[in-house]
């Protein structure tokens, strides 16, 4: 069990029925909107993730033509000159913090890719991100004061980045030209916004499963050199770490309208919740599920809601294939490099302050010793 809060009534849904209840459900129902307002009430704007109606059909549409599988594949190099430029810095030999590692470059990735914003600036986002997404439990104390000026700042700083990059990228084949060209095109305020949501989305998660997936085989060193040899085998050692660690280990949604589900009432308004971390761990369809085994993936997948890391039906991840090429090119680009090796511990959980997204209960260190 992850260690969250959810707002007093919320629902919480597992397991393969309920999926089914959950993810056919349409918006009318369930609403994504009102889930994450319940996560980051309105700190990103409003954008793709967050909308529900025509407006999220509309850019949806609009942005899904930039993240195929094809069109990942032609983000590879940025992602790889970003890794290289991160790696020269990497400690030899010394405990390295694995999720503090991986951040910045897959933010600088997203930043490049979408909002044209690189190096020094892509770090001046993340910092302003960080401040408004994590503003802590001093908001609530004698320092809250001095927070919510910072967090203030933040939002200022992350509205001003994101407005020259929608000045910016006018003529570029990008978001900022897709959302331009619907039939009934939002203004640059809410084009901004959609930057945000697009570049979190991707950022948060993939930086999390990436982390998560370098420090796993840090403590699996069988799966490591079998990775090193064979790159074919990312494929189900990305898919058991998305299994054990889903990065969104809840999904919200609130209640559009009084609803039932498998019987139980559900007042108008309530949170909803799907909890993903759950169902991947149900013992009746993983056997050992708390155990790290690719192998287990090797056969087809057991029925259709029992892995959902990147959610299911209409909503699914956009950046499906974004996210896996970055996380495909980081891993393979540093065990290239370092072989990687745990100091020994416990396991390290998961903890949620939002009741979605997950952050390691403590650093996920490994030392990286370079290979000849
Ligand atoms: C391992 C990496 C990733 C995981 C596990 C992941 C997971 C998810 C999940 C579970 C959702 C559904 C949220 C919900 O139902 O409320 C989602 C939505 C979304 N993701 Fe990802 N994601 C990843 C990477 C990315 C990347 C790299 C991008 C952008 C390039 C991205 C863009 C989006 C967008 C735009 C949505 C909203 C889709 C919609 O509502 O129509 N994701 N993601």
């Amino acid at each position: 069990m992850i260690p969250t809060v959810h707002p007093p009534g919320a629902i919480v849904l597992s397991g393969r029925t309920m999926a089914a209840h959950f993810f056919r459900a349409g918006d009318e129902r369930l609403s994504h909107a009102g889930g994450w307002d319940l996560v980051f009430g309105d700190r990103f704007g409003r954008g793709v993730l967050n909308l529900d109606g025509p407006r999220h059909r509309d850019y949806r549409k609009a942005l899904l033509p930039l993240l195929t599988r094809r069109a990942a594949s032609g983000y590879e190099p940025v992602a790889r000159e970003v890794l290289d430029r991160a790696l020269t810095g990497v400690a030899a030999d010394a405990p390295v913090d694995l999720h503090a590692l991986v951040k910045p470059i897959v933010f600088e990735v997203s930043a490049t890719l979408f909002a044209g914003i690189t190096g020094e600036a892509a770090m001046e986002l993340l910092g302003a991100y960080t401040a408004l997404q994590d503003p802590g439990d001093a908001l609530g104390t004698a320092d809250g004061r001095r927070v919510a000026r910072q967090v203030v700042g933040a939002r200022r700083r992350l509205r001003a980045a994101l407005g020259e990059a929608v000045a910016a990228m006018t003529d570029v084949d990008g978001p900022v030209r897709r959302l331009r060209e619907l039939p009934d095109p939002p203004g640059d305020e809410e084009i901004a916004q959609n930057l945000a949501i697009l570049i979190l989305a991707g950022f948060e998660t993939t930086s999390y499963v990436t982390a998560r997936m370098l420090w796993l085989l840090a403590r699996h060193p069988g799966h490591q050199d079998a990775l090193r040899a064979d790159g074919s085998a990312f494929a189900a050692v990305f898919a058991e770490t998305t299994r054990l660690h889903p990065p969104l280990a809840w999904l919200p949604r609130t209640a559009a309208t009084d609803l039932s589900i498998a019987d139980t009432a559900i007042p108008a308004g309530s949170g909803v919740y799907f909890d993903i971390a759950a169902t991947h761990r149900d013992p009746e369809v993983f056997e050992a599920p708390d155990e790290f085994r690719p192998e287990r993936h090797a056969a087809p997948p057991q029925g259709k809601f029992a892995q959902v890391p990147f959610s299911a039906g209409r909503r699914v991840c956009a950046g499906i294939h974004v996210g896996t090429m970055e996380a495909e090119t980081i891993t393979t680009g540093i065990l290239r490099r370092f072989r990687l090796t745990a100091p020994p511990g416990a396991h390290i959980g998961d903890v949620s302050a939002n009741g979605s997204t997950v952050t390691p209960a403590a650093p996920l260190l490994a030392r990286c010793h370079p290979l000849p």
